[in-house]
């Protein structure tokens, strides 16, 4: 691909994912393959500048500005640093500082993973509370700053004008607890995204509930207040009674530096809160103006980003996922380990390919890494650590859904299946089995069907009454959310096997067998083993239905999956019973004992059979003075010459039809 295209390919992408990220609070790559894309393109940008364009994301700022919040523009533009990602490029910083001012102090920063926030104090008294924004203009959140205690409200010293920034975050034990029992808080991944997405919304009691806590990392504005140094202002800070970035050092050397970043990634990951790297930034006030920024960095500071953390665990199982498109994806079962924070059972192989180029087998010691703190990856096997017992995986043949054959695609490392639809067709019939038109199962909307269906829990719709039986696996996973989630789930679950019978039909999702035709059904068969026995011609006198629904119902209950599948219902406690035939049931026959003899122009004996019985009667093989009607049809034989002699009613069919209508 030619350089100009790539770029413009990249952009694309990284502004797809700016909005995901810094608008909606919901990204959906890592924060390492962020930062990978990104490097990608300001190197190309670098070696091509006349591509270079003011709207490249490389040289813009965050995200935009929400409409339901009010705009205030920045004083200060609100600029973002340089990443570096390895020893060379600090010292190289560092280098060039030494070359542009004379003996040069560095402080050593933990940059906080949360968001940026300005704090204007007019005459000591807080008065504005900004986002980033897009860097010239941001978000009023004012109100909902006033709830983070540790922001105060009124400092000692009375400036005319102070202007701070820090970094509003919440801590990891806040995350954990906000998403056992908050529904709304589920939907952010990282504790980053749910402190962004609180402090973005409307409501300023959640912020109160939720606990949001920050960290002033810098001094913008102090009219009538000189300072000479970066690490001076942040000691005046402390004494306003700002919470300041824990832990800052003030370094001279480049090794020294790198101890103590190396030292900072070392107890990453028992820190209480998350941090996203090391900022480096030059202390001394002056010496910053000298060396300048450009239009989206400072040149006196850089922000170093820690590789993503490791650890060694075991390859339990590989197994197979299968997703809407018929991909087959396999997905390691892992010895669970705790990496960045929290606990990794399992991380998708990708393909075929994936594994055999890294070499894994199932009991392979492997390494993983959770890229950005979300989706853990396996980075490399360890052969010399295998067992003897380890086996060669390879993605299965057949489909475990469907069984159709697996094949490759033409152009690609993907395996599906074959199968028409097979997914997706299968998922589609389960969410319309939960969804409110038949089961109405509260909880089990179309993605939690598509992820219990992708990791096996859920095969046929029988199976969601066995979920409870995975309860804690479901729990460890994750899949569902927390622990009360899944209880509601499954109590959901357990609720709806009371359902009426309608419902249940409807939820089969029968060709042609909507609601109302639910309703009819079970308003005219006592439980679901008489309509799945119900005849052509008992169906076919039915209100409203024709041929066509007739032959749709008949054909789906004489399927053996159909039979098995009420079987696996039936075992589970689902009500099969039919409440409202109860009431109306006919049973105009009731009483009345029918013989059949001979052969009838249009009804079999046993529809015939079936019909005497839905309507209350009873039907016997031999005539006796109790008969009250023969049903006789062609070369009937010695029964009609008996009904005769007892002076039995004969009927035929078109009579017997007459008494059905
Ligand atoms: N996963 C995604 O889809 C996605 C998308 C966009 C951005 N991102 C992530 O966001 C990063 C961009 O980060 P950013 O928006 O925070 O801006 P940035 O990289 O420009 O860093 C500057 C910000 O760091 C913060 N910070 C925290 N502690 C600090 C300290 N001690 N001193 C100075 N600043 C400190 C401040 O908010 C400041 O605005 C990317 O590198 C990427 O990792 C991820
Ligand atoms: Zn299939």
């Amino acid at each position: 691909m030619n350089a100009k295209k790539r770029i413009e390919e990249l952009r694309e992408i990284i502004e797809y994912h700016n909005e995901k990220y810094y608008d909606e609070e919901q990204p959906e790559i890592t924060d390492y393959e962020y930062d990978q894309l990104a490097r990608e393109l300001e190197e190309l940008e670098n070696k091509y500048p006349e591509y270079v364009t003011a709207d490249s994301p490389t040289q813009k700022v965050g995200g935009s500005v929400k409409r339901e919040l009010r705009k205030v523009e920045h004083d200060v533009p609100v600029i973002s640093l340089q990443n570096v990602f390895t020893k060379e490029e600090i010292y190289s910083f560092v280098n060039r500082v030494y070359s542009q001012v004379s003996n040069p102090k560095f402080v050593v920063e933990m940059k906080i993973d949360g968001l940026s926030v300005m704090l204007r104090y007019h005459n000591g008294k807080l008065t504005e509370g900004i986002t980033r924004g897009n860097g010239q203009v941001g978000e009023s959140v004012y109100e909902n700053i006033l709830e983070i205690k540790s922001i105060p409200k009124e400092i000692p010293t009375k400036l005319t004008y102070l202007e701070v920034r820090g970094e509003v975050y919440m801590s990891n034990e806040t995350f954990e607890r906000i998403i056992q029992k908050d529904t709304d808080g589920q939907k952010y991944k990282t504790p980053r995204n749910l402190a962004a997405g609180t402090l973005r919304q409307l409501d300023p009691s959640v912020v109160r509930e939720r606990n949001l806590d920050i960290f002033v990392f810098n001094l913008e504005i102090s009219e009538g207040k000189d300072f000479t140094s970066h690490s001076e202002t942040l000691e005046w800070l402390e004494k306003q009674g700002f919470t300041t970035v824990p832990e800052y050092k003030i370094c001279t050397t480049a090794d020294e530096i790198w101890r103590y970043v190396s030292e900072i990634g070392e107890k990453r990951s028992s820190l209480s809160f998350g941090i996203d790297g090391a900022v480096i930034k030059v202390d001394n006030l002056n010496d910053r103006r000298i060396l300048g920024m450009t239009s989206r960095v400072p040149k006196w500071a850089v922000a170093f980003k820690y590789p993503p953390e490791q650890k060694e665990t075991v390859i339990k199982d590989i197994k197979v996922q299968i997703g809407r498109t018929g991909r087959l994806t396999p997905l390691a079962h892992l010895e669970p380990v705790i990496l960045a924070g929290t606990e990794v059972s399992k991380a998708t192989l990708h393909n075929q390919d994936f594994i055999d180029s890294k070499d894994i087998q199932i009991g392979d010691t492997v390494v993983i890494q959770k890229a950005g703190d979300i989706i853990p990856e396996v980075v490399r096997s360890i052969p010399e650590k295998r067992p003897s017992s380890a086996v060669k995986y390879t993605i299965p043949q057949k489909c475990p859904i469907c069984n159709s054959p697996t094949v490759r695609d033409d152009n690609g490392a993907d395996i599906r299946c074959s199968g028409n639809e097979c997914f997706a067709q299968m998922i589609r019939g389960v969410i319309y089995f939960a969804s409110k038109d038949a089961m109405d199962i509260e909880g089990l909307g179309p993605s939690k069907v598509e992820s219990l269906m992708s990791e096996g829990y859920i095969r046929d719709i029988a199976d969601i009454y066995h979920l409870g039986e995975f309860r804690d696996e479901l729990i460890e996973k994750g899949i569902i959310g927390r622990e009360k989630s899944i209880d509601n789930l499954l109590n959901a679950i357990d609720k709806s096997k009371e359902n009426d019978l309608d419902q249940l039909i409807t939820g089969f999702g029968i060709k042609n067998v909507g609601k109302q035709t639910a309703r009819v059904l079970t308003s005219n068969f006592a439980d679901l083993d008489e309509i799945s026995n119900a005849t052509y011609d008992q169906l076919i006198m039915l209100p409203d239905f024709g041929e066509v629904v007739a032959n749709s119902v008949l054909n789906f209950f004489s399927q053996n999956s159909t039979r098995d599948l009420i079987d696996k219902l039936k075992k589970a406690g689902v009500n099969t019973k039919s409440r409202v035939s109860e009431i109306s049931k006919d049973d105009r026959f009731t009483g009345k004992t029918f013989v059949i003899t001979g052969t009838l122009p249009n009804l079999r004996r046993d529809e015939a059979t079936q019909l005497i019985q839905m309507y209350g009667g009873k039907v016997s093989g031999s005539v006796s003075k109790k008969t009250s009607f023969v049903l006789a049809g062609e070369e009937a034989g010695s029964k009609l010459t008996k009904a005769e002699e007892l002076g039995i009613k004969i009927i035929d069919e078109e009579e017997f039809n007459n008494m059905l209508k």
